[in-house]
């Protein structure tokens, strides 16, 4: 096949190579360079899924992909259905604990795992996750059979965090923090 390798510094400033071989003749034909990552991908997912969260303090987002980058699982910080929104506590600074939402709310990932269809596997999955998993939804992801956990933020001075890190590391399942230096992204309906 004729050789059309060429090179484009484009305006943006990506440096673009059009592989050997390719039918790439002119800059237009080449692909667009700013493209999202996979990771970008499904952690801005994540975050989109946090919108939904009725918490006012943290809201939490939580996707799920297979092996085929296929998403097999979503979900955010809510309250367990049929118990309302309305009428359930969102505070957390209660002496009466029965008056703060931890004992009720239901965490992103476990969200994320129950939400994933019946027939759908999630052995060998990822969860992309915008909080690190505490260690019950740990435990829910070692049984789900995941094999990666990547997380955007972490707070590690909780105890329960450094139990999950034991009970993942333990199990073998990888967690990394979800790095880019793609800080924003703009969606607009415009
Ligand atoms: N990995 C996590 C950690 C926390 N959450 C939820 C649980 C609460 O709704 C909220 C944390 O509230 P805060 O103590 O920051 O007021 O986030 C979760 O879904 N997944
Ligand atoms: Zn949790």
């Amino acid at each position: 096949m004729e050789n059309l390798i060429e090179k484009e510094i484009l305006a943006n400033g990506h440096d673009v190579v059009a592989a050997e071989g390719s039918l790439v003749k002119e800059k237009l034909c080449l692909k667009r360079p700013d493209y999202i990552s996979w990771d970008e991908y499904f952690m801005y997912m994540a975050l989109l899924a946090a919108q939904r969260s009725k918490d006012p303090s943290t809201q939490v987002g939580a996707i799920i992909i297979n092996q085929e980058k296929i998403i097999v699982g979503c979900g955010y910080n809510g309250m367990p259905i049929g118990c309302d929104d309305n009428l359930m506590p969102w505070g957390k600074d209660s002496e009466n604990m029965l008056e703060n939402k931890y004992f009720y709310v239901c965490h992103a990932e476990m969200n994320a795992i129950l939400n994933t269809n019946s027939n759908v596997s999630t052995r060998s999955a990822t969860i992309y996750t915008t909080m690190f998993p505490c260690n019950e939804c740990a435990k829910l992801i070692i049984q789900s059979r995941m094999s990666e956990v990547v997380y955007l933020k972490d707070k590690p001075d909780k105890q329960q965090m450094q139990a999950s890190k034991n009970l993942l590391q333990i199990a073998g399942i990888k967690f990394r923090q979800f790095q880019s230096d793609r800080k924003t992204l703009t969606l607009s309906l415009e």
